[in-house]
This record gives structure tokens, sequence and C-alpha cells, in this order.
């Protein structure tokens, strides 16, 4: 990895029930992802299995270390010699009704280096949409950050990204990862100003993949995966449709604004 300005990059998917296709996208969208130059890639939440009920996940879930998509992602890792921050799968847990809602790291030589359970569980009632996360996820305990190269990258899923204090838990990273599935309602409302936030008051780089368009069960999701600087500028946005985003971290523009406005030195708490 280039240590002066790395490209990262965003997988966009707008996946379906059918695993098998799923993985074939993924394998599709990392090769244009690293064509280019990012050195380290996040696919979104839900990429393996989007499926038609909600009980659908808690089938294809893998024991955590083994199972076609853990396998699928160490080896794309080390084919392609990147970063890989692996969506989110779901991972059995304790309760066998549920599963975990997890990210698992891989590095470029497609050894496990990194894990987060989604803490926060997605529930919303309006009209005809309806989701409530905590039918068929456990809840994650541990927050989530690993070191790459550039320095630390902070881990979070989907509706986290509401929980700015999770954020501040992470440490001073300089780059947080937001894989996720927004609503198209919830997205059109909240999404952009909400990461931009995040990349704001934690002066880092954000970088959010998005599930982007109308599934087969139904569900439309908001896509508009994107690299957000430590300013608060989108550098680079995917409405919709399946594809990449990609862009560069610059560690002295980051120390930059961190200089200029020194915010997270002045906390007090
Ligand atoms: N789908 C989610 O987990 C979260 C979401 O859509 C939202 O917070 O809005």
């Amino acid at each position: 990895m280039s240590t002066e300005h790395p490209i990262v990059a965003a997988v966009q998917m707008v996946s379906s029930p059918s695993v098998e296709d799923n993985l074939a996208g993924a394998r599709r969208l990392l090769r244009e992802a690293a064509a280019t130059g990012a050195t380290l890639v996040t696919l979104p939440e839900y990429w393996p299995i989007m499926g038609m009920a909600d009980t659908d996940k808690v089938a294809h879930a893998e024991a955590p270390g083994s199972g076609p998509i853990q396998d699928f992602l160490a080896a794309q890792a080390r084919e392609l010699g990147i970063w890989l921050i692996g969506g989110t799968l779901p991972l059995t847990s304790n309760d066998a009704g549920r599963v975990l809602n997890t990210t698992l790291v891989y590095d470029p030589q497609g050894n496990h280096v990194g894990r987060y359970d989604k803490i926060h569980l997605f529930g919303f009632n309006k009209g005809s949409e309806s989701y409530d996360e905590a039918r068929t996820i456990v809840p994650g305990a541990t927050v989530g950050s690993f070191e790459a190269p550039f320095g630390r990258v902070g881990l979070s899923i989907c509706y986290d990204l509401r929980f700015p204090e999770l954020f501040r838990a992470m440490g001073e990273c300089a780059l947080m990862v937001v894989p996720a599935a927004f609503t198209h309602t919830t997205g059109l409302a909240h999404w952009e100003v909400l990461l931009r936030a995040r990349a704001i008051e934690n002066q880092c780089y954000v970088l959010a993949a998005a599930q982007g368009g109308l599934h087969p069960n139904g569900r439309r999701t908001f896509g508009h995966s994107m690299l957000i600087d430590p300013w608060g500028e989108v550098k680079s946005v995917l409405a919709e449709g399946e594809g990449v985003v990609s862009g560069a971290i610059d560690a002295a523009y980051l120390a930059q604004v961190r200089a200029n406005l020194p915010a997270l030195k002045h906390r007090t708490m």
C-alpha cells in the first residue's frame, strides 16, 4: 500500500437471495475496485445474502472461522493483494434463531485481522415499511478497529451511523468505514448528512459502501456509496446500481485539517 496517498474503494451492490450470484457479483466488483489502484476495499452490508425473508440469513450463517463466504473473502484479499473489509455476513451466535451481523477484515495475504459485530439493531415503522433487526440478529458488544499502513481504521455497520458515541469510542482514526443497506426512505432524509457529520466531528475520512437499488424481496435501498474527506467534503459518490467509488487518503491533508481546527484536542469529555 502506498503510504503517501493510498487509494481506498467501496463496492456498491444490489444483492439478491442467491448467495452464488452475490459471490459472483462481488468477485467482479472487487476486481473493478482493485483496478482503480485501491489497496483497501469494503463491501456493503448483507452483500452475500439479501433474502426474501429476514430469516434467510439465519439459514446461511457460518460458524466464525469457517465457511464458503469466509473462504471467498480470504481468497479475494490474497488474490488481489488488498486489505478487504468484508461488508457484513451472518455468523452463528449462541441463540439458534438469530445471527451476528459481522464485518470481518482480511490483510493482503488473506489473514483474518479484524472483526466487528453490529451493535445497534435497526427498527423502523412507517406506512408499509417495517424493519425489526432484533428478531433475527443478536447485537455485538465490542467496538472494532484495526491498524492499516496509513493509520487506524474504525469499523461500524449501517444503523450504527446514528450513534456518534460509537465513533468517538474508536479513538483517533484516519478512516472510518460504514458498510450499509440504508432504506431508500431513511437514506434520502439522513444518509449523507450523518456520514458528513461523522467525518467532520472525528476529522477523518469516511468510506461508506451501500446497497443501492430495488431487491427481489421488494426492499429499496438508497445507495450513494461515498468517500468523504476530513473537512466533510464528498470526494466520490455513486447514486444507484452496482459499481465502485474510490479516492485517495491524504495523510498530510488530514493532519492539516486537525492542525487548523484542533477540535479533537479541545474535547472536554
Ligand atoms: N438499514 C439499517 O440498518 C439502517 C437504516 O436504514 C437507517 O438507519 O436509516
